[in-house]
């Protein structure tokens, strides 16, 4: 753990990292950023919202000359909205360096795109497929760029982005600095970094549980007609501040998102099909908290910072056990504690048991919330939202009306009604989801990580909550050589594709003989 002035960084970054907050550095980024620095290349992996954005970041900003006036930094990111933020938080750590940095992504008009271009950012990020759209008609030109980072980057592998990735890298100098990032590096990420990387350094702060320390995670057993009452009753019981609630499919989250609303919650939903509008729109409600439960395919699974998500919940269960930790993930971040609910089908506990031995974490079986519970949650969230603002003593115009009504019916009569409407109870509107298929437990080598160093604790409390707390040896889960377990995973991953997230046009162009179910397309 070490202040960033340890670092040797010029005075206007340092500003920048004051101003955002950080007072130490997380440990991805005190290993990685002397690295960085130096120009080597490197894979990092630290579990999710462990800073490795600012891991990358800081480094990048720091080598770019102020006077560079071609591109000369490439990030590329599996989601839009992962683009989006991403470019948000180069933004502010350069904000007094003054590098200039913009995100490209698919849905947005290209247009205003080329115009923005033509102000010579340093630093692109951008989904592959809109990249190449820049490349092709020659307004993005990669000549000149000497650092490429690949956030997620198993998940671009995941997303079938490696033919993209290919084209655009072959268009970057060789004589360059590429970077891998992500939470999980399953073993087939060597593919990757063998074909792109040169000598790469590892640096792995991942302690015994893969998954954040911070966030507590259980699991529900219902039945797929109950999940929806579940879910409610887990809302009210719970009462989250934000809460992400993901679905398998783009159809699943539609039923999901509107039956909530129906229900009185104040919800929306995000996947691949809606426009770039909606989807922007929806993630700014929920950034700003004018919505409250943010549904959502895997889509957000991936490297979404919100901050006040104290809840996350797997409506249904993610196909592999990455998608499991990144979607946990969206909660727990930078020290702060969360929770995260899996409701599981009784034809999925296997599938459940396989993500628990590949994220060797126990997940504790609860039971579904009783009617009591949900509806002492909901009453309990409704007195303290009262009484907030009983001492605001915001409420003037109000009392007048209050006295009248005092005069003419009973006291606790009047406080339950007001409680009742406050609480936007809604439970008569019938709902209907269409089922979803169970998960299937598919096999493969339990193995989701490449390189294996220890960790020892940091801040945000790493390391030190594990689970069981019992020490468990981590061969006993590992698969043989990260290159020979390479089959087993591919073959388990036939079915999923689920999911291609960000980049409409180029999740539509390709001819994808993997895609079970265009449902499952983001
Ligand atoms: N040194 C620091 N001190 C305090 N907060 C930090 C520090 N570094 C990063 N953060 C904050 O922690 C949060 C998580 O960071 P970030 O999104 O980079 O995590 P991540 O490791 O990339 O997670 P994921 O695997 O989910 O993508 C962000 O809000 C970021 O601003
Ligand atoms: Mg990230």
């Amino acid at each position: 753990m070490k202040t960033f002035t340890e670092f040797g960084l010029e005075p206007k970054v340092l500003q920048a990292i004051t101003e955002l907050g950080f007072e130490e550095s997380t440990p991805i980024q005190d290993k990685s950023i002397p690295i960085a620095l130096t120009g080597s290349d490197l894979i990092g992996q630290a579990q999710t919202g462990t800073g490795k954005t600012a891991a990358f970041g800081i480094p990048l900003i720091s080598k770019i000359p102020l006077s560079e006036d071609r591109i000369v930094a490439l990030i590329m990111t599996p989601t839009r909205e992962l683009a989006i933020q991403v470019a948000e938080e180069i933004g502010k750590l350069s904000r007094y360096k003054g590098t200039r940095s913009l995100p490209i992504y698919g849905g947005q008009d290209i247009g205003r795109q080329i115009r923005a271009l033509k102000k010579r950012p340093q630093i692109i990020i951008g989904t592959p497929g809109r990249l190449l759209d820049h490349i092709n008609r020659k307004t993005i030109r990669l000549d000149d760029v000497q650092t490429v980072v690949l956030d997620e980057a198993d998940e671009m592998l995941d997303m079938g982005f490696m033919e993209d990735i290919t084209s655009i890298l072959s268009l970057v100098p060789e004589e360059r600095q590429t970077m891998l990032f992500s939470a999980t590096m399953p073993p087939n990420i060597q593919r990757l970094a063998q074909r792109f990387l040169k000598e790469p350094q590892h640096v792995s702060v991942i302690p015994k549980n893969i998954t954040a320390p911070l966030i507590e995670q259980a699991y529900i057993e219902v039945h797929e007609r109950q999940k929806f009452e579940a879910l409610s009753r887990l809302l009210d019981m719970e009462s989250p501040d934000l809460a992400i609630v993901f679905g398998r499919t783009k159809r699943r989250v539609d039923e999901l998102s509107e039956a909530l609303q129906k229900r009185g919650y104040s919800a929306d939903g995000l996947h691949g099909d809606l426009s770039q509008n909606q989807r922007d729109n929806v993630m700014r409600k929920f950034r700003d908290g004018s919505i409250d439960v943010l549904v959502a395919t895997d889509v957000a699974a991936r490297g979404l910072d919100v901050s006040g998500v104290s809840h996350v919940i797997n409506f249904d269960l993610p196909q592999d056990p990455e998608s499991y930790v990144h979607r946990i993930g969206r909660t727990g971040r930078a020290g702060k504690e969360g929770a995260a609910w899996s409701f599981v089908t009784p034809r999925e506990t296997d599938h459940l048991h396989f993500i628990e031995k590949v994220t060797r974490q126990r997940i504790a079986k609860k039971p579904l919330p009783s009617m009591a519970e949900a509806i002492e949650g909901k009453q309990r969230m409704t007195a303290e939202r009262l009484l907030e603002i009983v001492q605001s003593e915001d409420f003037n115009e109000y009392k007048a009306s209050s006295i009248q009504l005092l005069e003419r019916y009973d006291s606790v009569h009047l406080l339950a009604a007001a409680m009742k409407l406050l609480t936007g109870e809604k439970k008569d509107v019938s709902i209907e989801l269409t089922p979803e298929d169970p998960i299937r437990a598919k096999k493969r080598r339990p193995d989701i990580r490449s390189s294996g160093r220890r960790f020892s604790g940091g801040p945000f409390g790493g390391g030190n909550r594990s689970g069981s707390g019992k020490p468990r040896g981590r061969d006993s889960y590992r698969g043989g050589g990260s290159g020979s377990s390479r089959g087993g995973r591919d073959s388990y991953r036939g079915g999923r594709d689920s999911y291609r997230g960000g980049d409409n046009r180029s999740s539509d162009n390709r001819g994808d003989s993997r895609r079970r179910n265009d449902d499952y397309v983001n």
